[in-house]
């Protein structure tokens, strides 16, 4: 193995991991004058088609220009060096890391004490903040996945380690691309570890609040020792019962943890920023009164839950929804257990190129950075999410008096979660695409809500309200936009989007209805009736323009510009960002998605 030279310049002096994707290598570059030592991450994609495998190698050079910022712009995140494709694999080179990982340091020194695990997190916090002010979510964190830098190196005493955040999952997640069974691009692993994984990213729909339940769960194992699967659960809620194994640690900390890591991620803190400030000792009494409520009633700040506006401005006030449309738990299954058992599952989950991904975390985690290199890592420039994209249905600035809908402070009636909802309240970055297959659909869709609804028949308006959250807000893809071009007797995105809009006009609203990816219609939409008591309210929609911005033959990202003119004569613009997916079935362009630009 030594005498290897990987891509005529790395030697390979050891294997220090072998994962689902390939190896990972520790190596010398024969090409610097130091042979300075890197990592080396191998990565094979699962796919042997070869349109797909173009798709892989495209995703791979955006996701490696995205890690490349990451690493130049925050000295805990390892430097990526170079990335290569030899032979039908892709290699990163990345810096390698001195010092070891969590794990190690818990098998070899022991479990930490609070003093350090406070420090920990606030070491690592501003880390993910800048993380995902890159719409990127990381999907991995957990203790083997941040390895401790000694501050002097040589020395490996407790305090002066400075966390480094290692092995960005969005990687993994372009190698599992694939070809599904009906011909689309499928995602059919879920990125992120057992145990560590929040549920909701266990069924495809990563958000920024899933490193912070991950991470959260590293600090229990830095306390306890414990990974999450050796601790009981509470039936109800599907929360880990991890107090006991660690009776020293304050309330305040303890309450963090809890916070962070409740099943709904509603419940959990919305940013980093936001855990961040509830461990700084002026602000923990704030977080003992959130959460003096129950587990699954822990307010939730507005901004970081605001569901969409899904009903014209003087609609009546929507009555405070349950979280999630879903009935009561059942009897011995926990909202932990169906989201472990999504992730078991396999849920086919569609790709787009660059939709979610670079929206951020479908595909892509790795979506396009912001336009502004973000700051150095001392002050993340962090950015909250959007919180309230807007659905395609509502027009804009239309309703200034009747605020986004949000989950309020206290919700008493709030039953207890058991289902990973559907969206979620920060925008997320969504890294996976909904199924393009509607016949495997995420073990996670609420059951009111018809996947596939009829063609010609509206949908029965659901009992419930449903709890809105807005859509995850596409990022850029880095590729070059491209006219789309007829494929075949295939509509073009731009067609469909001109034909949904003349649906709209035309009062046809089942099609128009259609016309949303079912997913759509389950997490952001609403119900059908407030759908169409919505439109009701607008005359009409002028569609100005509509821009492709990227698309591949399965996916499509459009900006669209419309003038709505409201029935009582206001008028006003807007431009969304679409996601589209291609439904080879039924041989149509489904909306997957919308933000405002
Ligand atoms: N940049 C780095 N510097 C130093 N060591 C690293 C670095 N990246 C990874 N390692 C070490 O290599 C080990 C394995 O790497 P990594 O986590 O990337 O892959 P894996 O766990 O083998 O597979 P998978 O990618 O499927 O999780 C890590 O646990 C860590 O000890």
């Amino acid at each position: 193995m030594n005498s290897v030279l990987l891509n005529n310049r790395y030697r390979i002096l050891q294997e220090l991991g072998m994962g689902g994707f390939g190896q990972t290598f520790l190596a010398e570059d024969t090409q610097m004058p130091s042979k300075r030592r890197c990592v080396i991450k191998q990565l094979k994609p699962v796919t042997g088609n070869p349109a797909i495998y173009q798709m892989v190698q495209e995703r791979f050079a955006r996701e490696a220009a995205v890690l490349e910022q990451l690493g130049d712009g925050n000295a805990q995140i390892p430097k990526l060096f170079a990335y290569f494709e030899l032979e039908g694999q892709f290699y990163l080179v990345q810096e390698w890391i001195e010092g070891g990982t969590l794990t190690k340091k818990v098998q070899t020194l022991g479990t930490l004490n609070e003093a350090q695990v406070r420090s920990l997190l606030m070491n690592i916090l501003p880390v993910l903040a800048y993380v995902h002010s890159f719409r990127i979510v990381h999907r991995d964190i957990k203790p083997d996945n941040i390895m401790l830098r000694p501050s002097n190196p040589g020395s490996f005493s407790p305090g002066e380690d400075v966390p480094v955040l290692i092995d960005f999952g969005s990687v993994k997640e372009t190698m599992a691309t694939a070809m599904s069974s009906s011909g689309g691009v499928t995602n059919s692993i879920a990125i992120g570890s057992p145990g560590f994984m929040s549920a909701e990213q266990a069924a495809g729909r990563p958000l920024y609040s899933s490193d912070l339940y991950s991470l959260g769960l590293t600090a229990i194992y830095m306390l306890t020792g414990k990974i999450p699967q050796e601790f009981p659960t509470d039936p109800a809620t599907g929360e880990i019962l991890w107090r006991s194994y660690a009776p020293t640690v304050s309330p305040g900390l303890a309450m963090v943890l809890d916070r962070a890591t409740r099943f709904n991620p509603r419940d959990r803190f919305p940013t980093a920023e936001d855990m961040l400030n509830a461990l700084k000792p002026n602000v923990n009494s704030q977080v003992a009164t959130v959460a003096v409520a129950p587990p699954n009633r822990a307010p939730v700040p507005p901004s970081q839950v605001a569901t969409v506006p899904v009903a014209p401005a003087n609609r009546a006030p929507v009555t405070p929804p349950p979280p999630y449309r879903q009935s009561s738990p059942q009897p011995g299954i926990s909202p932990r257990a169906v989201g472990i058992a999504a992730a078991v599952l396999g849920i086919s989950f569609l790709i787009g190129f660059g939709i979610a991904q670079d929206r951020k975390s479908s595909d892509p985690p790795i979506a396009t950075p912001p336009a502004n290199n973000p700051p150095p890592v001392s002050v993340p420039p962090y950015t909250p999410p959007p919180t309230q994209t807007p659905p395609i249905i509502s027009p804009p600035s239309q309703e200034p008096e009747t605020p986004p809908v949000v989950v309020p402070p206290q919700e008493p009636e709030t039953p207890p979660v058991d289902v990973i909802p559907p969206q979620e309240p920060e925008t997320p970055p969504v890294d996976v695409i909904p199924p393009q297959e509607p016949e495997t659909p995420p073990v996670v869709v609420p059951p009111q809500e018809p996947e596939t609804p009829p063609v010609d028949v509206p949908p029965q308006e659901p009992e419930t309200p449903v709890d809105q959250t807005p859509p995850s807000e596409p990022e850029l893809p880095d590729s070059t936009p491209e006219p789309t071009e007829p494929v075949g007797d295939r509509p073009t995105p731009e067609e469909s989007i001109s034909d949904y809009y003349a649906n709209i006009n035309n009062r046809n609203y089942s099609q128009a209805w259609n016309q949303l990816d079912p997913r759509f219609q389950a997490n952001e939409s609403g119900d059908y009736n407030t759908y169409t008591n919505w439109w009701n309210t607008v005359g009409s929609v002028n569609v100005n323009n509509v821009n492709v911005v990227a698309s591949t033959p399965f996916s499509a990202i459009v900006d669209t510009g419309l003038t709505y003119t409201m029935q009582d004569g206001t008028i006003s613009d807007e431009t969304l960002r679409m996601s589209l997916i291609w439904n080879e079935e039924t041989g149509t362009w489904a909306i997957e998605q919308t933000s405002r630009l």
